[in-house]
């Protein structure tokens, strides 16, 4: 089933002599339960793609439809509802709130859509004891470490079992044993319990976790890679090969 269709997306920024095309004529699909990562060099769109798609911005041009909504006509009343419901985020910086600990934060999207406090406690047990991080749930999230606060941002984009996980450099701050364990974490959602994820990466090895990766160049699709039956490894050198041809951000690889 299809759950994400974005058709002839165009984002512009600036007017005149100094347009910026940020997205230039998007188009794809992604399937439910997908895994897709989005990759370019610094400045092709990636996060601009994922802001219109969260409607954090607004397309200049094209439609977004989720679930065969089309979430680029809503108004903002009904955009914050659909963000609260349908959509899980995890950004680089996580945006954990560091004067709530780390139950109340990955509780953070129950309690704004009204769920009682024993369903509470009971989906955020449940939750943290898969990502391993139940020991720390007292705790607030500057006495955890950057692993630990990387899962708590996975376990509250997903706690209220949204239709779409977006995900903007997840690993970015991450060492590479940490990235390795995030990783992991975010393909057992993805396998286990059929999470849709969208991810923006510059990193080649976050992105082999992936079933399907696009890569933007100037805004427009450069390419599309799908891991098929590869192993991850060999996956792994085919993104590298492409961001060969992509030129730039190789030195980012790790
Ligand atoms: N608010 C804005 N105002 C003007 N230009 C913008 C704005 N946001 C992004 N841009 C421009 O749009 C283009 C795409 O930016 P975007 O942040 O989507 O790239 P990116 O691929 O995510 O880059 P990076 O990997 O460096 O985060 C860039 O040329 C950028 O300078």
């Amino acid at each position: 089933m299809t759950l994400l269709r974005v058709e002839h997306v165009e984002k512009y920024y600036g007017n005149g002599g100094n347009l910026c095309k940020a997205l230039d004529d998007i188009s794809f699909t992604m399937e439910q339960g997908e895994f897709m990562a989005v990759m370019g060099a610094s400045g092709s769109g990636k996060t601009t793609l994922l802001n219109v798609i969260a409607t954090i911005d607004t397309p200049s041009g094209g439609d977004i439809y989720v679930q065969d909504e089309n979430v680029s006509t809503k108004k903002e009343e009904a955009l914050a509802a659909f963000r609260k419901q349908q959509l899980g985020f995890i950004f680089q910086d996580l945006n954990l709130l560091n004067t709530l600990r780390i139950d109340e934060n990955i509780a953070l999207p129950l309690t704004l859509l009204h769920y009682d406090t024993k369903q509470i406690d009971e989906k955020v047990l449940k939750m943290a004891q898969r990502l391993g991080i139940e020991d720390v749930l007292l705790k607030y999230p500057y006495e955890v470490s950057g692993g630990q606060r990387q899962r708590c941002a996975c376990a509250r984009a997903m706690i209220h079992q949204p239709s779409l996980i977006l995900a903007d450099e997840p690993t970015g701050a991450l060492d590479s044993h940490a990235s390795y364990l995030f990783m992991e974490q975010l393909l057992q959602r993805n396998t286990e319990d059929h999470a849709s994820i969208l991810m923006v990466t510059h990193d080649a090895f976050s992105a082999s976790y992936a079933k399907r990766i696009l890569f933007l160049k100037d805004g427009k699709i450069f390419n599309e890679l799908y891991r098929g039956e590869y192993s991850r490894s060999s996956f792994y050198q085919k993104i590298l090969d492409v961001m060969m041809l992509l030129g730039g951000d190789v030195h980012a690889i790790r």
